[in-house]
């Protein structure tokens, strides 16, 4: 019986077509959702504040998952809008629903990621620009 699972030539050419479909996914993203490249643009700055304060491993991590999360989302909604766009062209409030809720679940990312980011970063940047932490 031949399976998929019995050829690590075919196994890895599955995986390949798995990769290169997400980074389609990603690069359709990029070229056609400004609010990507807002984030992309925001993650970019935040990177570099934290190059210039010098933060420590465990807050590059929390900032990491923070943008991770808001990118994850914006992923979701960009699919979920364009699957609501094919099943539902004309206006359906089960449409407007799925599609609110959505946007909904970016907005509630971005804000969190900006709490973190405040918590992670405003500190050190206030000692910097200041000189003073009171
Ligand atoms: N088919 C539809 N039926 C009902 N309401 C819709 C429909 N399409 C869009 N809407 C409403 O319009 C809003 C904006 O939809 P739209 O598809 O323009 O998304 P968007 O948030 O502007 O994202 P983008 O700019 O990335 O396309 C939705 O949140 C929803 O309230």
């Amino acid at each position: 019986m031949s399976d998929v699972a019995d050829s690590p030539r075919q196994w890895r050419s599955t995986l390949g077509q798995a990769f290169r479909a997400a980074l389609a996914g990603l690069a359709y993203a990029v070229a056609t959702q400004r609010n990507f490249r807002i984030h992309l643009v925001a993650a970019a700055i935040v990177c570099g504040l934290g190059i210039w304060l010098r933060i420590d491993s465990a807050d590059w991590a929390i900032l990491a998952l923070a943008i991770g999360l808001v990118w994850t989302a914006e992923m979701f909604n960009t699919a979920i809008e364009t699957a609501v766009d094919l099943a539902s062209p004309e206006y359906h409030r089960l449409a407007k629903i799925a599609k609110d809720c959505s946007a909904g679940g970016v907005l509630t990312a971005a804000v969190t990621a900006v709490i973190v980011g405040l918590i992670v970063l405003g500190p050190p940047l206030w000692i910097r620009l200041l000189g003073t932490s009171g």
